[in-house]
């Protein structure tokens, strides 16, 4: 999405006045969309190095998103020089790493992610950076501040807030962006979030606050999409009163969606003609949903079309890629060197715009071994407990994507299609003229979509959805019907294949090895995949029976517990006499990608592939659907009729 920006830009006196203050200033630096943030905080990050004489373990980079965090460590390594080895971590990723070195005894994979950042601040507040790896911080650069809320404000709010002393800091945003609020479910609060790290920050260092502003667009190439930039302004000016904001925000999305009602509209993805003018387009196009439930619907009807695409998964949505099981396999050293590393990895494909020297660097700063090499067993661990460099971990987008706004924030493409936008309606009066939505919010997400392109702006037919929804409780979307407890397909998520063993050894008769090999060779993103029901005697109470993944006929896997914990709760109707029934087969799945996964040695061992602990697995995505008769051709009835 990125990838054009190979070049280095001549920096605006604006840009420039943000690269050039000291490592100990604290700097505040405003910004519309495009106007070249985080491309400035990388020559930041620069300066800080080469100028400023800073350890590239002194300077912590904080941003939201991992693919936030990946666009930073992309442009960093594309376009810093002294600063490539500094290190942009998501405030999640920063928080784990904080509490495993500060209480190494605790199991902090079990707690919420929201927990765990509440025991970070506490960690913060009780010394825990201090005695860490690189000490105390000289200078904090924080991405997107609009995004920090609840929680992880407060964990902000206590780090800068502890070395305000002797550190320094960068922090850039812009509140017309502010798009995840959703993380503080109360309303009131939420309303109360809006720009609160921003005021903390002005009031607590009022005395030396450098205030910056940039005021240009550098990714708009063309008239046609610069047509939202005016509102930005508007949205960072939005009343304090939540009454006059909403009211406000109401107007502003309003206007935002006429003018993106006379872009040239892109059609429906019913049409033959629109598919195909995004099978070949050679740049990089986002079809921009409003909710994942569109996602779901437009990336099966593209996966129907057979149309290559990628559907953006969430920030917390973690995969390592296959070459790490790969090359993990490929060795019984306990140590590599940097030779050793690349020369491995000249036999093993690599994901694109990445260079074994790349992927060394990344690996070291979860495995750094004795005398420059990389360790093994540490590699091994930081792959088992899920805390990979984020920009390892960040799935690799295709040149067609289809995302949530939420999900593409701070990313941009050269050509981007939006979902059209419902009109916003009247606040329903039942709670006193509350509403049921934020409409400052939905301004916000708007103007986040109509801001992402580089090149062409288009509105895009709305799917219809009105049988998908989210159940709350599995936080999954599923399919229903016409009666409330239709439940006719369930949204795939990350975790939803079996990693408990190595795909076939539950099956005593597969050559674990020989599946292996199929799943590296011939399995590949977008495959479409089925769930076969291998019988009808649930695993536990409140489990389904399992089910296996199926690829042209071919078992690649099995599913998780969580999913047939999640298939029984969604089908079960409370206490009734008939006999729970499951769907035979859930078609309509699709193989993400194919990820590396650590487990015990002695399970890999058994399963004939070696002590070292490491396979592949199928990752799935997409909106799989119940077939409740084994006659395939009775399908539409299936998803219709038929309601569990
Ligand atoms: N001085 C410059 N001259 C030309 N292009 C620039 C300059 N600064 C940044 N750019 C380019 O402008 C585009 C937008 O920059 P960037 O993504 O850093 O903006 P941003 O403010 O972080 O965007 P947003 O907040 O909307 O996500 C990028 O393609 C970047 O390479």
């Amino acid at each position: 999405m990125t990838s054009p920006m190979l070049e280095d830009h001549r920096l605006t006196a604006e840009q420039q006045a943000v690269v050039d203050q000291s490592w100990d200033a604290r700097v505040l630096v405003t910004a519309g969309a495009g106007a070249g943030k985080t491309y400035t905080l990388v020559r930041r990050l620069d300066a800080l190095v080469e100028r400023e004489q800073l350890e590239a373990g002194e300077i912590l980079v904080l941003s939201f998103s991992r693919a936030a965090v990946r666009e930073l460590t992309e442009r960093i390594t594309r376009h810093a020089s002294g600063a490539q080895r500094v290190r942009a971590q998501t405030f999640d990723g920063w928080a784990s790493a904080l509490l495993r070195r500060a209480y190494p005894d605790t199991d902090w994979g079990t707690l919420a992610f929201d927990r765990r950042i509440i025991a970070a601040t506490d960690a913060i507040d009780q010394g825990a950076v201090e005695v860490g790896e690189h000490g105390a911080p000289a200078h904090v650069v924080i991405d997107e501040v609009q995004d920090l809320v609840g929680v992880r404000r407060d964990m902000v709010e206590s780090l800068l807030d502890r070395f305000q002393d002797n550190c320094g800091f960068t922090v850039v945003g812009d509140s017309a962006q502010a798009v995840y609020g959703f993380q503080v479910s109360d309303a009131q609060e939420r309303a109360e979030e809006t720009n609160r790290f921003l005021d903390w920050v002005r009031a607590t260092f009022s005395e030396d606050l450098i205030t910056l502003h940039l005021g240009d667009n550098f990714r708009a190439r063309t008239e046609a999409v610069r047509v939202a930039l005016p509102f930005g302004a508007e949205l960072q000016r939005l009343p304090r009163d939540p009454t006059e904001a909403a009211k406000e925000a109401e107007r502003i999305h309003g206007d935002l969606r006429s003018l993106l009602l006379t872009a040239p509209n892109f059609g429906s993805l019913e049409t033959e003609f629109v598919l195909s003018a995004l099978r070949d387009y050679p740049d990089s196009t986002a079809i921009l949903c409003r909710d994942n439930g569109q996602a779901l619907a437009l990336s099966g009807q593209l996966a129907d079309a057979d149309v290559p695409h990628t559907l953006q998964r969430s920030a917390r949505d973690r995969s390592a890629p296959s070459w790490i099981a790969e090359l993990l396999a490929s060795t019984a050293a306990s140590t590599l060197t940097q030779e050793r590393f690349c020369e491995l990895l000249a036999d093993i494909e690599l994901p694109v715009d990445s260079t074994p020297e790349s992927l060394w660097r990344s690996v070291r700063k979860v495995a750094r071994g004795v005398g420059g090499t990389v360790d093994i067993a540490a590699f091994h661990r930081a792959l088992a407990e899920h805390r990979l460099p984020d920009e390892l971990a960040a799935a690799h987008p295709s040149s067609l994507v289809v995302s949530t706004v939420h999900r593409a924030k701070g990313l941009e493409f050269d050509r981007v299609l939006v979902v059209e936008p419902r009109v916003l309606k009247e606040p329903r009066r039942v709670e006193k003229k509350k509403y049921d939505y934020d409409p400052a919010a939905e301004a916000r997400l708007l103007y986040v979509a109509m801001t992402r392109a580089r090149d062409d702006l288009y509105v895009l037919d709305a799917p219809a959805t009105w049988q998908l929804r989210k159940d709350k409780r599995l936080d999954r979307w599923y399919l229903g019907g016409r009666s409330s407890w239709a439940r006719n397909g369930i949204e795939m998520l990350g975790d939803d294949v079996s990693h408990e063993q190595p795909p076939g050894a539950e099956d005593l008769h597969e050559d674990c090895a020989k599946l292996l090999t199929h799943l590296r060779t011939d399995i590949v993103s977008g495959c479409p995949a089925e769930l076969v029901l291998l019988h009808d005697i649930p695993v536990a109470a409140d489990q389904s029976p399992p089910y296996a993944v199926v690829v042209r006929g071919q078992r690649i896997a099995v599913v998780s517990e969580r999913f047939r914990t999640d298939l029984a709760r969604m089908l079960h109707r409370g206490a009734h006499t008939e006999a729970q029934k499951w769907p035979p087969v859930i078609t309509g799945v699709r193989v993400d990608c194919v990820e590396s996964v650590a487990g015990s040695s002695a399970v890999s061992e058994h399963a004939g592939l070696g002590a070292q602990g490491v396979w592949l697995a199928p990752r799935l995505c997409g909106l799989g659907r119940f077939q409740w008769y084994h006659d395939r051709s009775s399908e539409a009835d299936g998803i219709e009729g038929d309601e569990a």
